[in-house]
């Protein structure tokens, strides 16, 4: 993707598994918008090869339009429509695309209450608080009850409570749904949660993918170990944090106390990668965390060109 002469994306290269729910993190400027606007057919890339749910997204019709549900980061209109209104009024573009596996629209008390607006159903949208209006917008995301789903930042303004019930449902579509999710986000410790796999962009390239896990264990000397001996702190910073305790109490027993471990966490990784991108060190993924799995692709995409933007 080349907006002028500079690429905002280049060579990006995905591959999304049929119930897979895949966070796409980076730097604000990463191309992670520009990525899944292409993917969702609102932007026309500049080159690269795109299949989601086996259509190139250019030229999606509007049956494959209805197996897609999009939350993008803000979309601000219908503020006089009232919630069950806007929703039931929405849903009637999915009906003629219900199958039975999958009865499209959401029936729509039901999909109130699973994004936990039950108490607004009867409000106007401009009513809303920030963090109900974004529960908002993933319920009109879903209405259509998506194969595939695309979440743009979908927390951003929820409480606590909210982001957990959000999670929570993330986890519930991917798993009784068999729904493919895509989702932005930068809250590392929610992407972590929720991801299945995590690809990292910095400047418009991949910089690494993984799972959670395959990725924490990338930091060199991953866990921290504090312990006290003698009255005296210790910090070390080792490969294998439970190996390293044996050792310790082996060789010291009772005289160790205040034992914490800390394992690496994503939060780790991902600002040790976009550090050395940042300076220049990396600029593509290391090859063991480029192997993506060979199952039914949904979404790939690629890119490097011209461009030209058309409107959501
Ligand atoms: N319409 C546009 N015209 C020109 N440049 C654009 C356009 N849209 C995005 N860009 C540029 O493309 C790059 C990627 O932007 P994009 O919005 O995809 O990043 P992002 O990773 O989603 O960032 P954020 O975390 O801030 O949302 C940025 O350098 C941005 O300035």
């Amino acid at each position: 993707m080349r907006y002028g002469t500079t690429d905002a994306l280049d060579g990006v290269d995905l591959r999304l598994d049929r119930g897979e729910v895949l966070a796409l993190l980076g730097p604000n400027g990463a191309g992670k918008t520009t990525t899944i606007e292409i993917l969702e057919g609102f932007r026309h890339r500049s080159a690269g090869d795109v299949r989601v749910l086996g259509s190139d997204p250019e030229h999606g019709d509007e049956a494959w339009r209805a197996r897609l549900g999009v939350v993008l980061q803000s979309w601000r209109d219908h503020g006089k429509w009232r919630v069950r209104e806007l929703l039931d009024h929405l849903g009637r573009f999915y009906a003629p695309y219900g199958t039975p596996e999958r009865p499209r629209p959401y029936d729509t008390d039901e999909l109130i209450a699973l994004v936990g607006l039950s108490g607004r159903a009867g409000s106007t949208v401009g009513t809303l608080s920030g963090g109900q209006r974004r529960r908002l917008d993933v319920a009109v995301g879903l209405v259509g009850r998506p194969e595939l789903l695309f979440l743009d930042e979908p927390t951003v303004g929820f409480d606590p409570q909210g982001r957990q019930e959000f999670h929570e449902l993330v986890h519930r579509l991917a798993a009784a749904e068999d729904t493919t999710i895509l989702l932005t986000t930068h809250d590392l410790d929610e992407a972590e949660k929720l991801s299945d796999r995590i690809v990292i962009l910095a400047g418009g390239r991949v910089v690494a993918e993984g799972s959670p896990a395959e990725l924490a264990r990338r930091v060199a000397g991953a866990d921290e170990v504090r312990f006290s001996r003698d009255g005296e702190s210790y910090v070390r910073s080792v490969p294998d944090g439970t190996e390293y305790v044996r050792g310790l109490f082996a060789r010291h027993g009772a005289g160790i106390g205040e034992l914490e471990v800390r394992r690496a966490r994503l939060e780790d990784v991902y600002l040790a990668l976009v550090r050395d991108f940042e300076s220049g060190q990396r600029t593509a993924a290391p090859a063991e965390l480029t192997a993506t799995s060979q199952a039914a692709a949904v979404a790939d995409a690629a890119a490097v060109a011209d461009a030209t933007e058309v409107a959501p």
